[in-house]
């Protein structure tokens, strides 16, 4: 077997990947990098951009909607096969480009999952590899249900793919992804069923507005049924019929797809991680601040395979900065980060940033809280939109805005000022100080924290 040696092994192509990759290259040190799959990593080929195209077509016939009749003469027919080929001209590119890149870079390439076989040794495309240093950025994956006919769902990637919007379709959980694709695909005439196992949606979002998002995912035609313990799946002539248990009782419900959208786990199976004496919790590979494996000093872990959550984007290009830092210099970067906004892309969006309010009451000693229903407010009112709500938290004691959750057609933009609020330790007059454009949702924000009494 031939024998390589490399500086820096990284393994995984995703936004953490790559960023550590060039950060460690541009600093003269020999790298390479592994995937098993296509180069790009899961948010550029099959997660976030290519969902948000196929979103706005949906958002499109959404807003038609509300505004039938009072303009608006007919509400636009899609050609999915039109809109397909224009998100696989966005997603086409992304692995030979990213090949390309690191290639530039004079990054080696390895097109196959490695296992280590030591401390410092892979094994990959038959040869052994050993470096100085590694960095694990392998993602997420799917969770698996261990469940009868589990051979029969698919997940979120088999969505954004649809050849076609099929007539009926079950999500099994109601997390970012369900929801996100059964108000698309609910607008777009498909019948959507929700099992989730819980007893609300998105549990770790405001429930104040996650209630009001599932009234409007009902409105739009999707079932939600809590509590719901999934079985087993059985294949029929056309349909799918699950099996689930309600309420202590069996029941059962067809559908022409099931998607399983339990929630995604760190992508550490394929890497024998036990080889090398590195440690991986639920949350994934367990690292200190500095993103270095507790386990194996030589080891770094970035981005969502890290057990530093929440699996987002932005985190992980962050994550891969601090780690391919770190391998440079030795503990020259710290994770430290104050607060991650987040938007669940459904319509109209539900976004977040900060405290939620039991935390934020857990923190400080007295939270104002400022919540509300904008419906009747103009920037609704102007779209016929009839689903707009908030909830702004406040420390009293020194007016300082500590989470902000709103749920608004412009909400995922409209959360990034109050990113930069929470960030910069804006107090609440600071903020109404501030002079915004008119109209616009970032002027609500400032009526968001008047005083009602
Ligand atoms: C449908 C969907 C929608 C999403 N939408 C959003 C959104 O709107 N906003 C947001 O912020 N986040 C979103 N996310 C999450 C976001 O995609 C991830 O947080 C982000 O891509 C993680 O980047 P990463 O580099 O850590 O991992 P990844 O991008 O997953 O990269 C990991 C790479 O490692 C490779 N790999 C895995 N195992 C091995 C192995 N054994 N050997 C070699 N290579 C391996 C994979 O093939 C992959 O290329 C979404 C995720 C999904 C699934
Ligand atoms: N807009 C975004 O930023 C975005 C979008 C999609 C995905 N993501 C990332 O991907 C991750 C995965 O998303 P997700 O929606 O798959 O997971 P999730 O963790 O957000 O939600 C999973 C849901 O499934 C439920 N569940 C778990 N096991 C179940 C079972 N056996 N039966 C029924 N329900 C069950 C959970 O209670 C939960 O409500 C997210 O946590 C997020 O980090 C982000």
């Amino acid at each position: 077997m031939k024998n390589k040696h490399y500086n820096v092994f990284i393994i995984g192509s995703g936004v953490a990947g790559q960023t550590a990759a060039e950060i460690c290259r541009k600093n003269n040190l020999t790298v390479a990098i592994a995937d098993n799959r296509e180069f790009g990593g899961t948010c550029a080929n099959r997660g976030c951009d290519s969902k948000r195209i196929l979103l706005q077509f949906s958002k499109l016939v959404y807003r038609s909607r509300n505004l039938k009749g009072i303009g608006v003469k007919r509400v636009p027919k899609l050609n999915w096969k039109k809109v397909q080929k224009f998100k696989r001209s966005f997603s086409n590119p992304i692995p030979p480009n990213t090949e390309e890149k690191l290639t530039d870079l004079g990054i080696a390439l390895y097109h196959q999952s490695p296992k280590f076989i030591s401390e410092n040794q892979v094994e990959v495309e038959g040869k052994v590899v050993s470096a100085d240093h590694f960095i694990i950025a392998t993602g997420n994956i799917p969770r698996e249900l261990d469940i009868e006919g589990k051979e029969f769902l698919k997940v979120s990637e088999d969505v954004l793919d649809l050849k076609k919007i099929p007539k009926s379709i079950i999500f099994i959980g109601s997390g970012y992804i369900a929801m996100e694709f059964a108000c698309m695909l609910a607008t777009l005439g498909c019948k959507v069923t929700i099992l989730e196992r819980d007893n609300t949606s998105l549990a770790n979002f405001d429930q104040y507005l996650v209630k009001k998002l599932i009234a409007k995912l009902e409105s739009l035609g999707v079932v939600f049924v809590f509590n719901a313990d999934v079985t087993a799946i059985k294949k029929l002539k056309k349909n799918l019929k699950v099996s689930y248990t309600h309420e202590g009782k069996l029941k059962t419900h067809k559908s022409r797809k099931v998607i399983n959208a339990t929630g995604r786990v760190p992508a550490i199976e394929a890497l024998q991680l036990d080889k090398a004496g590195i440690d991986a919790d639920k949350d994934g590979i367990v690292v200190n601040d500095h993103l270095q494996s507790k386990s194996h000093s030589n080891v770094y872990a970035c981005g969502d395979v890290s057990n530093k959550s929440p699996s987002l984007t932005p985190l992980s290009g962050l994550q891969g900065y601090i780690a391919g830092n770190n391998v440079v210099k030795e503990k020259s970067k710290t994770l430290d980060v104050p607060c991650v906004p987040s938007t669940v892309f459904t319509t109209p969006n539900l976004s977040s940033v900060g405290y939620g309010e039991e935390d934020a009451k857990a923190r400080y000693k007295n939270v104002k809280v400022y919540q509300g229903d904008s419906s009747g407010w103009y920037n609704a009112k102007k779209e016929q939109e009839d689903t707009y709500a908030y909830t702004i938290l406040v420390n009293e004691r020194t007016d300082e805005i500590v989470g902000a959750h709103i749920l608004s057609t412009e909400a995922n933009e409209s959360i990034n000022v109050m990113a930069a609020a929470i960030y910069n330790k804006m107090t609440v007059k600071e903020f109404k100080r501030m002079m915004m454009t008119y109209p616009s949702f970032g002027m609500d924000m400032k009526k968001m924290m008047e005083n009602k009494e």
